[in-house]
């Protein structure tokens, strides 16, 4: 309703256009009666002088309809009704279907927009080709179904049958009382129909939505499809989801049938029973030839009628299945929100019991200066993190972590576990870790995609506002990402580039682009900035691709930049670019690296491993402990792994790494690639 209602006026010139027109509709069947009448009166069809007395005044003499005087006048109300009746039609069938695609465009457009605003557990738990099956499937059952039920069939039935009922009451009492038996009868059976091919409707649209959702996920990933020659596997897969579809489909149409020809047998039992009835009444002389005929057409109209109304309330079953399907978008957020707050309450008992064992949780962030030594912890526990570097006072960028718990949406176990981290304004600060260990599930709360269960984050100490409720989330407080896998959407490099600020001018996008090392490559595209890069980018490599998301990101001249994994893609001279791009940025920069070349000149390394932070400091100060994990890892030296491996003048890091490998042996390999 509310989705109609700016569409007001259009819908109340659509209601009047149908009142006028069902007014010349059921003036029509009255007209012709007239005309029979008048034949009869002069002369035709063997009346004349012996034409019964009440078929001279017509069938409707009592009636609103005045009785014909002349042949020509009674054919020009007959031909004036036919011509009102059907440019009335045709304007209620235009205004109906331009209300309801009025209507399934601001449906899809508001639909859209609460999609986007969810969260990301929200997209964790619901399928794309779900969504889109909404978006598109969905909203078209619904705004056909507007457009049907105002003005193509359900409301205009209706008030053809009843139109026609009241005329046949007032005018034909007695005869009206055959249709009066009929219409119940048939209306309780049509009720039965409906209602039960309404469930197979909803039941088939929610297979018909799993199939989709099949078709767009293997589509998607049709490399992979192919590279494994799975091709006729998931085809016959698809066959068979679509078949479910059919085998309801078959039902349906079975309804439909019944439907079908419940309305042609009920027409001729009403048009028997009124031409027996009517009939006595005629040789009787009660009524007039054309007043049986009037009555016996309003009678089709109440069949017919009725049987339309019902396939029209079978198809708002429809409707109301796909309504419902698209109302559960309207309020996730709640549900999740509850969802999460009563995991928060029954995960207190258990974060009271970790925090007791490590000692550390819920102490609140606290960050020490360079000078202090660094917190380490060969246990579970999770260490306060000191910073390693003296943050320029006048950047704004802190960000803190306290006491951060977090789980996944339908996950037994913690991903992350009473996080305490604190950014400070335009330190870089290095997330390293064994796979699996919660990086990207850090970056992707410190984004404001997921809400801790427990915890806050606070920017600049105001808490970080959630993506999904309705603001920009994180971007609205000067922060900005490139994720793990950059992800670009069809259009221009320019387009791509400035995603985040289409404001932004052509300089502003070629610094952009310089910075992230990407120009060169983009000047050589066909079209330089003003190529197109396919569907997510495909036209470009994975090396592009990332400088695209980097320049992005720069673009927008963040305080706060999360870097995950953005370099591993990229061949060591464009990473070395980078770096020193990223270097000279003033941001405070999260970066998650599994390439120590990325991670070395860190202000402050931190180690997560199962969701918690389990080793923090310096390179210098992490590599000074004899059994520090980082050291440990950096024995993967043994391995061909050489932190130094860039020639950089300012490293001389290699050596450290080889001498802390020579005391590593049999420590735990984190997967970190060669440079
Ligand atoms: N969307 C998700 N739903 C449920 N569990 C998830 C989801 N994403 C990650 N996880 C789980 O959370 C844990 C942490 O994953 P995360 O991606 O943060 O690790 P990571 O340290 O970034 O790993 P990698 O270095 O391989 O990228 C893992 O156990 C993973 O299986």
């Amino acid at each position: 309703m509310e989705t109609l209602r700016p569409d007001w006026p259009l819908l109340l010139v659509t209601s009047l256009s149908l009142v006028a027109t069902l007014a010349f509709t059921l003036a029509f069947p009255m007209a012709m009666g007239a005309v029979f009448d008048l034949v009869r009166a002069q002369g035709g069809l063997a009346g004349g002088a012996a034409a019964p007395t009440a078929a001279a005044v017509g069938p409707f003499s009592h009636g609103a309809m005045a009785a014909p005087t002349s042949f020509q006048g009674v054919l020009l109300r007959l031909g004036a009704c036919m011509v009102l009746s059907a440019t009335g039609n045709a304007l209620v069938a235009y205004l109906s279907t331009l209300l309801g695609e009025r209507f399934g465009h601001r449906l899809k457009g508001r639909l859209m927009q609460i999609i986007m605003a969810q969260e990301q557990s929200f997209f964790d738990s619901t399928t794309k080709g779900d969504l889109v099956s909404r978006l598109t499937l969905d909203v078209q059952v619904l705004q056909a179904t507007v457009a049907d039920f105002i003005g193509l069939r359900g409301f205009r039935s209706l008030f053809e049958v009843l139109g026609a009922l009241c005329l046949m009451c007032t005018q034909q009492p007695l005869l009206a009382l055959v249709s009066l038996a009929i219409t119940p009868l048939l209306s309780r059976l049509l009720r039965a129909v409906v209602v039960r091919s309404s469930a197979i409707i909803f039941r088939r649209q929610q297979v018909a939505a799993k199939a989709l959702d099949f078709a767009s996920e293997r589509l998607s990933q049709v490399q992979t499809v192919q590279v494994f020659a799975q091709q006729e596997r998931e085809a016959a897969a698809f066959a068979q989801l679509s078949e479910g579809a059919l085998v309801l489909s078959r039902k349906y149409a079975f309804f439909q049938g019944i439907v079908e020809g419940t309305g042609r047998l009920a027409v001729n039992v009403g048009t028997m029973s009124l031409l027996g009835l009517g009939g006595m009444l005629v040789i009787q002389n009660k009524i007039s030839v054309g007043a049986l005929l009037a009555v016996n057409m309003l009678n089709v109209f109440i069949s017919v009628g009725l049987s339309s109304a019902a396939a029209s309330l079978g198809e708002l079953g429809k409707a109301v299945g796909a309504l419902e399907r698209v109302a559960e978008l309207v309020a996730p957020s709640q549900a999740a929100a509850s969802a999460g707050s009563s995991e928060a309450a029954s995960s207190s008992s258990e974060t009271a019991s970790s925090s007791g064992c490590s000692g550390s949780n819920g102490a609140g962030p606290s960050v020490l200066d360079g000078s202090s030594t660094s917190s380490t912890s060969s246990s579970r526990s999770t260490p306060t993190v000191a910073a390693a570097a003296q943050p320029e006072a006048s950047i704004s960028g802190r960000v803190e972590l306290r006491d951060v718990w977090f789980k996944y949406p339908g996950a037994a176990d913690w991903a992350v576990r009473g996080l305490n981290l604190t950014l400070l304004p335009g330190q870089t600060v290095a997330l390293v870790g064994p796979s699996g260990g919660g990086k990207s599930t850090i970056a992707a709360l410190l984004l404001g995609l997921y809400r801790p269960q427990r915890g806050e984050i606070l920017v600049d100490g105001a808490p970080l506002p959630a993506a999904g409720e309705g603001g920009r989330g994180a971007a609205a407080v000067g922060m900005a990402a490139v994720l793990q896998q950059p992800m670009l959407m069809s259009g221009s490099v320019t387009q791509q580039i400035s995603y985040g600020k289409p404001e932004a001018s052509h300089a502003e996008i070629l610094a952009a682009a310089r910075a992230a090392h990407a120009e060169e490559f983009v000047q050589q595209l066909p079209q330089g900035y003003d190529t197109e890069v396919g569907e997510r980018g495909h036209a470009l490599s994975g090396g592009q691709k990332q400088r695209l998301a980097i320049a992005r990101a720069l673009l927008l001249q963040p305080k706060v930049l999360v870097l995950d994994e953005v370099t591993s893609a990229l061949d060591v001279t464009s990473e070395r670019y980078i770096n020193d791009t990223l270097r000279h940025l003033a941001a405070t920069k999260l970066i998650i690296a599994h390439r120590l070349s990325m991670v070395r000149r860190a202000d402050l390394i931190v180690v997560v491993e199962g969701g918690q932070v389990v080793e923090a400091g310096s390179r210098e100060q992490l590599l000074a402990m004899p059994d520090g994990i980082y050291r440990r890892f950096v024995s993967t030296a043994e391995l061909g792994w050489v932190e130094g491996g860039l020639s950089d003048s300012s490293s001389g890091s290699s050596s450290d790494e080889g001498a802390a490998a020579a005391g590593g042996k049999g420590a735990q390999q984190m997967p970190m690639a060669a440079d």
